[in-house]
């Protein structure tokens, strides 16, 4: 796999970074995440692949033990408030002296300068402060935040992944590690470049959900069918919107044209009117196999069973059960290998982990005894 032999330390975080420890796994990184001591239950869904060291950050010994780790790793990945980790001694000075090939992974809402950078905080409001929260939303109603997908997971995650890649290619010339300040309103404007970049098109002039692409155009929108379910619409070409027209059973001169932005109400009336006829799996008939861009909104249970996620296995069941995403994109030589085994308890690994990092037995149990380590194999065995 693409990152087979590069060894992340990831401090245990609320979502983003878990999501950006997880791709790192999947395309071949060994994952190792520090949990808290006296922590029944982890939060991060998303441990696919990673394996779990237990260990108390608040004792200096629990501090030399991270170090120690650190040392033999290549990217460490924080997610704490700033300034959290120099306090414990644990900052990217302390870590880069020691082991100056380290890539130091700093994920947060707001980056390591400006007023905002202490702040609490999550993805709502990171998304607010990118600019991109106030072009999300229906005509004539207020902001609304699209799940926590934009802001946490592909500004943040993601963009810290990518960071991190980048990192390990630079250091390949350079021999030296760095440190990734990934702020997530940063990251989440990033991806939103096309809506600075296309404001000159016009395509943004009129109010939030009256333009193009924000659900103003009735041929660009989702639409409820006779079963309860819904379609997704994208016709914008006039090519493409030919072809919805007719599968509609429309005709192009009963109707206003495409580019009337005063009649795309009506428009939109005709096109859910005519859409509530038929159950979704009709319409799926009916659009399958043309370039109308219609296809049917999937529940998440179904898009494993849709024939073409199907055929390109783009959904897996892991030994769970659990129906997941494959890792993206699929690199023709080395893709990633999402492993199917279940999550690890917290601190399933501790004891392996201090071994392999060349701690003594001795060490080991005194770290165990002191609760400055904790170890759970007995749990992960039952
Ligand atoms: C699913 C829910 C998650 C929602 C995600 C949400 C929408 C997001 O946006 S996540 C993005 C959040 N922002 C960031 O990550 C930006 C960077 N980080 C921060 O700004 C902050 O960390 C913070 C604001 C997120 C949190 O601030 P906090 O004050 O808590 O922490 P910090 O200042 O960073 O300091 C960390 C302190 O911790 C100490 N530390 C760290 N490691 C160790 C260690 N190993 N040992 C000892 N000490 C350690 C460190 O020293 C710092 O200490 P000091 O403060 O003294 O300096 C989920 C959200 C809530 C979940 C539910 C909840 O947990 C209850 C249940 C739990 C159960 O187990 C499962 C079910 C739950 C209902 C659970 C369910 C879901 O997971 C949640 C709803």
């Amino acid at each position: 796999m693409a990152l087979a032999g590069v060894r992340v330390i990831e401090l245990a975080g609320l979502a983003p970074a878990p999501f950006c420890g997880m791709i790192l796994s999947d395309f071949g990184a060994r994952v190792i995440r520090v949990d808290r001591t006296k922590v029944a239950m982890t939060v991060d869904t998303q441990a696919r692949g990673k394996q779990s060291v237990a260990l108390n950050l608040k004792n200096p010994k629990g501090v030399a033990v991270l170090k120690k780790l650190c040392v033999q790793s290549d990217v460490v990945l924080e997610p704490y408030r700033k300034g959290v980790m120099e306090k414990m001694g644990l900052g990217p000075e302390d870590l880069l002296k020691e082991n100056p090939r380290l890539i130091y992974a700093r994920l947060t809402g707001y980056g390591q300068s400006g007023s905002y950078a202490k702040a609490a905080g999550h993805d709502i409001n990171y998304l607010a402060m990118s600019g991109l929260l106030s072009m999300l939303g229906r005509t004539s109603e207020k902001p609304y935040a699209p799940l926590n997908l934009v802001a946490d997971f592909a500004g943040g995650g993601l963009m810290c992944a990518f960071g991190i890649v980048l990192a390990l290619l630079e250091r390949s010339r350079s021999g030296r590690g760095q440190i990734i300040d990934a702020s997530m309103v940063e990251g989440a404007a990033y991806v939103g470049s096309f809506m600075w970049k296309s404001r000159s098109l016009g395509l943004w002039n009129r109010p939030r959900g009256e333009n193009l692409l924000d659900s103003g155009a009735p041929f660009y929108d989702t639409y409820r069918t006779s079963d309860g379910k819904y379609m997704a619409v994208g016709a914008i070409e006039p090519q493409f919107y030919q072809q919805l027209i007719q599968g509609l059973g429309l005709d192009d001169a009963d109707l206003p044209a495409q580019m009337s932005i005063s009649d795309w109400p009506q428009l939109r009336e005709t096109f859910s009117r005519v859409f509530a006829t038929k159950t979704q799996a009709e319409w799926s008939q009916v659009f399958d196999g043309t370039d109308a861009c219609v296809t049917p909104v999937l529940s998440v249970d179904k898009v494993l069973s849709h024939p073409h996620n199907k055929a390109r296995g783009s959904f897996f069941k892991d030994s769970q059960g659990e129906i997941s995403p494959r890792p993206a994109p699929v690199l023709s030589r080395s893709p990633a290998e999402p492993c199917r085994f279940r999550d690890p308890f917290i601190g399933e690994h501790t004891r392996s982990v201090l071994k392999e990092y060349g701690f003594e037995q001795a060490q080991i149990e005194q770290l165990l005894s002191a609760g400055i380590v904790e170890c759970n194999e007995a749990k992960a065995r039952l």
